[in-house]
């Protein structure tokens, strides 16, 4: 963690969560806990409206890269404004796999959400395989020109990044502090070969299998500024132990 950009943590949900859920956490997660990070949380779709909040900000878990119209079961940018997103997450590699989203579809969504003044938190990750054969930075360096491609250095500046290895997702599995960095490390390398400014003010968050107890030694490296936490963003003691490990 670097103290010149603010740390950022956010709980995507998942398909997981209901209206009791949202109640507790609404009346535990208070404004203490988000004094020196960004917190975000991420639920269903249909659970927005159910949060009244002002200590954490609302994001979704994914959105259309069309306006408006025909696209039935799908839900646009200025929806989820109007819902109270502040942020969006485009590219989960469960959306890329169940949904076949390919990276210039997401660098489209990307721009979308930043036409409409909203957080894209884009992320990227290689699976199991990538890793095993050692290209794993060749993978993640794809996954980026899409954006580099479809986004102006202003546009890139305002995006958060979040390296979220396939193979830590959900597997309890955490990438060791040290492969979590040396990615870290490259993807901020990778934008700094577009503009140094924007590489050092980029937040890139890690996911996969964080938890209480594995936090602290993630978010103490030099290019981790912060998680996105799946599992563990459900339980609220959790995730107050998370975003307080990245105080
Ligand atoms: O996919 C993730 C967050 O987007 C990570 O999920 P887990 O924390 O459950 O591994």
């Amino acid at each position: 963690m670097n103290n010149k950009r603010k740390p950022f943590v956010a709980g995507n949900w998942k398909m997981n969560g209901n209206r009791s859920l949202v109640e507790s956490f609404v009346a535990s997660l208070d404004s203490d806990v988000a004094q020196h990070v960004d917190v975000v949380i991420c639920p269903p779709a249909v659970l927005l409206s159910s949060f009244n909040s002002a200590s954490f900000s609302l994001g979704a878990q994914d959105v259309s890269a069309q306006d408006n119209g025909a696209h039935t079961g799908d839900m646009s940018v200025d929806m989820f404004k109007e819902a109270g997103c502040e942020y969006i997450i485009v590219g989960h590699s469960e959306r890329r796999e169940d949904h076949g989203e390919s990276n210039a579809l997401i660098a489209d969504k990307a721009k979308k959400v930043l036409a409409g003044k909203l957080t894209p938190i884009v992320c990227v990750g290689e699976p199991l395989s990538v890793r095993e054969a050692g290209n794993v930075e060749s993978y993640i360096a794809e996954q980026l020109d899409a954006l580099i491609t479809a986004l102006s250095v202003d546009e890139l500046a305002k995006c958060v990044i979040a390296y979220e290895p396939i193979w830590a997702i959900g597997t309890g599995k955490t990438a060791s502090p040290e492969q979590a960095q040396d990615v870290h490390r490259f993807i901020r390398e990778y934008f700094a070969k577009v503009d140094e400014a924007l590489a050092n003010g980029l937040r890139i968050l890690y996911g996969g299998s964080v938890k209480p107890d594995n936090a602290k030694t993630l978010f103490a490296q030099a290019d981790v500024d912060g998680g996105l936490i799946g599992g563990a963003s459900l339980k609220v003691e959790d995730f107050i132990s998370i975003c307080q490990a990245a105080n």
